[in-house]
């Protein structure tokens, strides 16, 4: 058995910079991960997706080139280049990672499935690791992450489906793309493969795409993405799917009529679920709940003493920036007396479309559910100088300001650099400047950003 002070299980976005701190302040650390280091951010997740999503964006720059007087004759989409490219980007990054935690003193890297033995230890198992490590530590942090998961639909285990991670290898562009699912990584994939050139047709079971979202944010995202040619259906649930010679069928439930629907490849894009099956938790006294996450209080402590889950794994927010903030909160709360709290944090998160959505804080439909006086501010993108001089008019600004203080309460920002601009807000809702002052504000003419002292002028007509 070889004894550590911190064990952390996952190099996800939480766990690696976590153990590099540990074995900075001296702790004799031990960081177990069973595929690549980098966890889902960097190898299935933001990275590669957000590379391939800048190839399809020039795609659709070229395409529509002639409104901005450029006329360009035909071009085509080299996708083993745009493959390659992102691979280029992971593996730098995936590089980068292992050697920073082979440089770290006090850090050891084990590679391998870990599993638990007993209350506070734990064995390594993995086919290149030769023999079977036994690990024990007082502190255990548990940084396993999710993976995709697959809805139990009659035929499904019959028919080749794509997840988020295998369709990124695809070196041929689908040709007919069915996706389950219309949320971050649908629509983002979804727009993804329409600009490379396949035909994407979106089955969403809710009534609307991003069901967390106010109507008017989902209305303007399904408007944006069916005018460039994208099928969604909303109310539609998949009831079987099967392979003929060279496509896969789908039959659904489409706003409560049956129909089928046939393309040459399924992407499910349904949610996640927790990896913590291979961690044989019942060995130990960590509580999970009905669908597999491990609960967890405030200070992201488990129900056994001394171990602690960050990340996805612990039922999220599920955002690389929450599973990075969760290594912050556990580790000034150790270290540092801090007694943060994951219920004081802020919540920003951009999706990456194109254009993209933006959001901070409360929507409409929570601050109406807390009962709280707000007044609406809104201001449609084609009226936004930087948008219409660069031709990208498409959404609007829109924030939430309480009714007698002026604060900023949340804000969603469908726009070119939605999530950029939205960070302006969100830096005003931390330092508690108000609405009034952001109006009164001087930003540089012409960025995207002057456009809220418009947006909080509107609020005095
Ligand atoms: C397609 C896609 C796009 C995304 N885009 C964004 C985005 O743009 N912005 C954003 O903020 N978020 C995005 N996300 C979400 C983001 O990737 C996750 O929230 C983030 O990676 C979660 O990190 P984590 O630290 O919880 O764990 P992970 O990064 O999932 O890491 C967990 C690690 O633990 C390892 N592991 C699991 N079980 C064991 C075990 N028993 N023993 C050893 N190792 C184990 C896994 O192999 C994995 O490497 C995206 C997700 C997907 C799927
Ligand atoms: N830009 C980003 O920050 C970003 C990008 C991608 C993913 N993510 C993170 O990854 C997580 C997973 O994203 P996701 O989009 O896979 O999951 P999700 O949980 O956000 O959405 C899943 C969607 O699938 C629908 N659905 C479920 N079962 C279905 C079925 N049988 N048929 C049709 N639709 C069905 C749900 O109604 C929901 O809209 C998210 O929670 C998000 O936090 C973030």
């Amino acid at each position: 058995m070889q004894k550590f002070d911190a064990i952390i299980i996952g190099s996800g976005q939480g766990g690696t910079p976590l153990a590099g701190k540990l074995a900075a302040k001296g702790w004799k650390t031990a960081i177990i991960e069973q595929r690549y280091v980098g966890g889902t951010c960097i190898n299935d997740g933001c990275t590669p997706t957000k590379a391939m999503i800048a190839c399809a964006e020039v795609a659709n720059t070229v395409l529509h080139s002639n409104r901005w007087g450029v006329h360009c004759v035909g071009f085509n989409v080299d996708m083993p280049f745009v493959v390659g490219r992102k691979n280029n980007i992971v593996e730098e990054f995936r590089n980068g990672i292992n050697t920073r935690l082979d440089e770290t003193p006090n850090l050891t890297l084990f590679m391998g499935t870990a599993v638990f033995t007993g209350p506070k230890s734990i064995k390594v198992m993995g086919e290149e690791l030769g023999e079977e490590h036994k690990l024990a530590a007082e502190y255990i942090f548990i940084n396993t992450g999710t993976t995709p998961y697959i809805p139990p639909i009659k035929g499904i285990d019959k028919v080749p489906y794509l997840t988020s991670t295998t369709i990124l290898d695809q070196v041929v562009v689908p040709k007919e793309l069915i996706i389950l699912g219309g949320s971050y990584v649908a629509l983002e994939l979804g727009q993804l493969y329409l600009r490379l050139g396949s035909s994407v047709i979106i089955l969403e079971a809710a009534s609307q795409l991003l069901s967390k979202e106010d109507p008017d944010v989902s209305v303007v995202i399904r408007n944006m993405l069916e005018q460039e040619g994208m099928q969604i259906h909303t109310n539609a649930s998949a009831t079987e799917v099967s392979k003929t010679d060279n496509s896969i069928a789908v039959t659904a439930t489409i706003e409560g009529k049956p129909q089928t629907l046939q393309g040459t490849h399924l992407l499910v894009a349904t949610g996640r679920k927790p990896q913590t099956a291979a961690l044989e938790l019942h060995k130990t006294n960590v509580l999970t709940n009905d669908k597999g996450f491990i609960q967890v209080n405030e200070k992201l402590e488990t129900s056994a003493p001394g171990i602690y889950a960050l990340g996805d794994v612990n039922g999220g927010p599920a955002f690389t920036h929450i599973s990075y903030n969760d290594h912050l909160l556990v580790y000034k709360n150790l270290f540092e007396s801090a007694n943060l709290s994951t219920k004081d944090r802020q919540l920003p998160y951009c999706m990456f479309t194109d254009p993209q959505l933006g959001r901070i804080g409360l929507s409409e439909q929570a601050a109406l559910k807390k009962g709280l006086p707000f007044k609406v501010a809104k201001l449609p993108m084609n009226k936004v100088a930087r948008a219409v001089e660069t031709g990208h008019i498409t959404g609007f600004i829109k924030a939430l300001v309480h009714e007698y203080d002026n604060t900023i309460l949340g804000a969603a920002i469908i726009g070119k650099e939605g999530g950029e601009l939205v960070s302006v807000l969100q830096m005003a809702m931390l330092g508690g400047i108000t609405a009034t002052q952001v109006r009164d504000m001087i930003f540089a003419h012409p960025l995207y950003a002057e456009s809220l002292n418009n947006l909080f002028m509107s609020l005095d007509q």
